[in-house]
Order: C-alpha cells, then structure tokens, then sequence
C-alpha cells in the first residue's frame, strides 16, 4: 500500500492543539485522490473519532493500528508476522514501546509517573529533541518543542516489505509561537560556568576537523548528488530503503544536508582534555524566526519485518526560499532503554572517546575503560564518538537473560552520544520519575550537539539510527531463576515475572539503595 502525502496541508496548521492537528494531519490521500478530496470526506465525517478514520483507511491487519492510548493521545502499533510490536505516540512523534519476538517486555523503559497531558513530554520511550538539545540552542524550553507537539501523520505503509513503518512530520509553528518560543538574544552562558565561547571550546579539545562522508557534502538539488547520497544510506541502514524519495512528495528534492564544519584546525599541543569549560548556548539570529517556519522536519519509524529491530530516521529540510535563512540545530534521539538491573549493564563502543561531564561543571574528560557502568550516582555525559570507528553501541545485560541492546547510528549523522541516568536523587527530584526507577533505565541518545547542523538553502540532513535486541546465546537455569524484577511498587515490592510479565506478590525483591544492588531474596513465577 502506498499512501502519497500532503505537506502543503500540514503547513497551513499553525495551532498546537493536539486533536485538531490530528484532524488536520489526516490529510492523506492514497494515489490519485486529491488533497481536496480527501479534506472534504473529513469535513463529512467531523462526528467521527479522526482516528477511528485513518484506522478505518490506513489501518492493516496485523501490521498497522491506529488507536488512542492514555490520555488520549493518538497512537500507531505497528506490528510483525514474527511478533515483533512497538508503538508511537503522534505527541512527540515518541516511540514510547518497542518489543522484538521473543521478548517478555518493551525494551523501552517509560516511568510509571509519566504524564499524558499533551503539555509535557512523555518521560519514556524515545523523546525526539529538536531544534536544540538541552539548553544548547536559542530557545526557553529544554530539549526543544518537537517531544511536546502533537506531529502529524503524512505516510504510512503497512505492508512494506521491510517492515511496517510511518512517517510523522512536526507541523510549523506560527511566527508568534516561535518568538514565544525563543530567548531574548543573547543568552548568557550558565552562572558560575567558564565564559569560553563554543568555538573556544571545539578547537581546544577537539582539533580535528570532522572529515565529512560522502553523505554530508554540501549540496545542491541535482540528481546525481543526491544518487550518491542514497548508496551510502542503502549501506547503512542494511537494506532498509532510503525513504527520502517517497518522503519528498517532490520529484526535485534537495537530498543530503552539508553540515558545516566550522572547527579550525589547531595545533596538536593545544589539545586539552581537563579543561573545565561552557559550551555555551547560541544567541538568537534575528532570521532564526524565519528559519524555524521554513524547516521540515520529518520522523520516520519502521519495525523490521524479521528481526523486529526498530528504525529511526531523522529528516530536516530547509525550504525556506531565502538565502539568507541558514537553519542551525542540535538534536538528540533521547531513547530511555529499559533495563531490569542499570548497576549490572555495560556499556561499549565509547572507549577512549573523549566525553563533557555535565554533573561536573562540564568538565571534560577521557572515557579509559573498555565499557561503562553505571554506578548508581546521576549520569550525564555527552560523548564525542570517533568518527568512523564506534557507529555501534551495545548495551550488554539489560535483563536476566542477559540480552544485549545494539545501538547503530553513523558517526557521521550523529557524532556524538549522551550517556544518562538521574540517580537516586535526580530521581526523587523529578515529578514524572518514581523514586526507584533510576534503576530500571539507563538513557544512550545519539545526537549532534557540539557543531550544530547548518542548512542552507534546500539542504537537508537525515540521521538514522537503528535499535536491535540480540538475546544471549544460552540462558542457564541459574539465569533463569535470577530473573530480575522489571519494576516495582513502591513499598510491596512487588515484581514483575521476567517470563510470563505478571506482577506478582510471589515475586520478591529487596533493595538496598546504599549499596545501590538490587537483591533478590526470592524469584517464583506465578
Ligand atoms: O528532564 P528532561 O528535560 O527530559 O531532561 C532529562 C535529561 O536529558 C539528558 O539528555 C540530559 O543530558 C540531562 O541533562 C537531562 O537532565
């Protein structure tokens, strides 16, 4: 099933409300109806649930259901004939589960105190953090908007041979919301902070200018740029179909993105790796208003159809018609992973990679072990991958079963990746996270952040990134007998059976904070 899709529509949806989106969003219409069309049998149909209507349209047996999960946001379950169901919440565009075959429970850990108010972000799955990560970036709200606005549905294939996937794309704000949206320039670096500018800091500690991939040439709109383009995505993603074609909905689509290399190149000595410095947040360029209403931004999900991994591919496009617009970003694919014990994972492909660590006034430092644990303090890390030798990250031990989660994202799309766990304290301090729950999830985010993407004029960025489960080779009866709790309440210690998922009373488990372990003292399925 194709569905061709209509951005124009979306464009002209400045409103942030979540449900007229929704309705606004449903603008699709399959090969050869029209755009009007399609608005009016919506129109016909106003007393109809809209998502009771793309379900009825869009929705495929077994592989694509459209419904609506708690506090009503509008969701898609995509699903495989191996078994293999995540689901995506068009608030966010946000993964908020993800379950391979043969799998007790979503790989992705969402807090039992998250809050479904279409205000905030949900605290779970896989935010999308956009224009700016964090505070990097001109604008008030941390992380950017992307995680709490309601996205729009513009493509949807359920029977792709690959695998199920959909296409959501954040609608454009109106010139009012995004000056709301914007600090007055300029933003003063953090209080207490080294006043380095960014630039200071890129060239002190990362002398290297990155060299660029073949993907990420600054382009024009010609075809033959954009064949070369597409090969190297064919590669990377393993044979997952470049989707920026059928995205486009325009044949002449710029295709690839130049991102800028604005790091001089300095001399080797002046290398440092102490040095306690700010990255400090960009001012406000006065087209930055124009450039945000010009950007397309688009998500692509996708549930492979054997092994269930899960696909990500993050698409920004500046459309504006302005030479003058460059758009300038930093982003983040913030995937909070589940995890049945975080003091037991490891983490690798992070070795001798350099990383700013934001709970010590950024500070920065050289990561010497061969994988990273997680202690049990807060963890905030922003790691600067080498380019070309760690596209893979693993997170070894999510479960009891000892199950390893691999992460695959280009260094050349994302260099760099944020390591995160709140703590105890964090944890307690944080209304949408239960006390205890810094134990069940360990954050592993790549993202772009020290040199922000620049755009110009139809150039596009794409980042993919690609999430797979590979179950140990053997569990022993030892292993099985230890399955870790997934959660618990917060006094009864109830836990949740590793094998059949139930929560049971028969299923107990102790902690001891101080120690910060989690001990079983009895394991018995129901
Ligand atoms: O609470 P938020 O806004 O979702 O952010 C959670 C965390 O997100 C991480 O990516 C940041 O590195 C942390 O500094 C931040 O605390």
């Amino acid at each position: 099933m194709g569905i061709c899709c209509a951005a124009e529509t979306s464009r002209a949806s400045p409103g942030r409300d979540g449900t007229r989106y929704a309705m606004q969003s449903l603008a699709l219409s399959r090969s050869g109806r029209s755009r009007y069309q399609m608005d009016h049998k919506l129109a016909v149909n106003i007393s109809k649930d809209p998502i009771q209507e793309v379900q009825e349209q869009y929705g495929v047996p077994g592989r694509l259901t459209f419904f609506r999960g708690r506090g009503g946001l509008e969701m898609v379950l995509l699903q495989t004939a191996a078994g293999a169901c995540a689901e995506v919440s068009f608030f966010g565009a946000q993964v908020l589960s993800w379950q391979p075959p043969r799998t007790a429970n979503s790989l992705l850990f969402v807090s039992r105190e998250a809050i479904f108010d279409r205000r905030r972000a949900v605290r779970g799955g896989i935010p999308v953090c956009w224009p700016q990560f964090s505070k990097y970036g001109p604008l008030v709200q941390q992380h950017g908007y992307a995680r709490n606005t309601n996205w729009e549905l513009v493509y949807a294939d359920g029977d792709h041979p690959d695998g199920p996937l959909v296409v959501f794309e954040l609608p454009t704000l109106s010139p009012s919301v995004i000056a709301k949206l914007l600090v007055p320039s300029p933003v003063a670096a953090p209080t207490g902070a080294a006043t380095a500018s960014s630039t200071t800091w890129t060239t002190r500690v990362f002398p290297r200018a990155r060299p660029q991939s073949p993907g990420h040439q600054a382009m024009s709109s010609e075809h033959g740029a954009s064949a070369d383009w597409n090969q190297e995505n064919e590669k990377r993603s393993s044979g997952v179909p470049d989707q920026c074609d059928i995205l486009a909905n325009t044949s002449g689509m710029a295709s690839a993105a130049g991102r800028c290399t604005t790091i001089a190149s300095v001399p080797e000595e002046s290398t440092e790796t102490t040095a306690a410095v700010t990255l400090t947040p960009r001012t406000t360029s006065p087209v930055f208003e124009s450039e945000l209403q010009h950007a397309q931004v688009r998500l692509m999900v996708q549930l492979g159809a054997e092994r269930g991994d899960l696909r990500l591919r993050l698409e920004v496009w500046n459309r504006s018609p302005s030479d003058a617009d460059v758009l300038e970003f930093t982003t983040a694919l913030h995937a909070y992973l589940r995890v049945d014990a975080v003091t037991e994972i490891r983490i690798t492909g992070l070795s001798g990679c350099e990383f700013i660590d934001q709970t010590r006034q950024q500070r920065i430092e050289v990561d010497q072990e061969p994988s990273l644990t997680l202690q049990g303090g807060e963890v905030d890390r922003i790691y600067r991958r080498k380019p070309q030798t760690s596209d893979l990250i693993q997170v070894e031990r999510v479960n009891a079963q000892q199950g390893t989660i691999r992460i695959e994202a280009s260094t050349d799309d994302f260099p760099e990746l944020v390591i995160w766990n709140p703590g105890p304290q964090k944890s307690h301090e944080l209304v949408d996270l239960d006390d205890q729950e810094w134990m069940f999830m360990a954050c592993v985010e790549p993202a772009v952040i020290i040199e922000p993407v620049r755009l110009h004029r139809d150039e596009r960025w794409c980042g993919h990134v690609t999430f797979t489960y590979v179950a140990a080779a053997k569990t022993s009866a030892a292993t099985k007998r230890l399955s870790m709790c997934a959660l618990h309440d917060r006094g009864g210690g109830w836990c949740t059976c590793g094998y059949c998922s139930r929560p049971s009373p028969s299923i107990r488990c102790s902690m001891s904070v101080a120690m910060q372990r989690m001990i079983i003292s009895s394991v018995r399925c129901a």
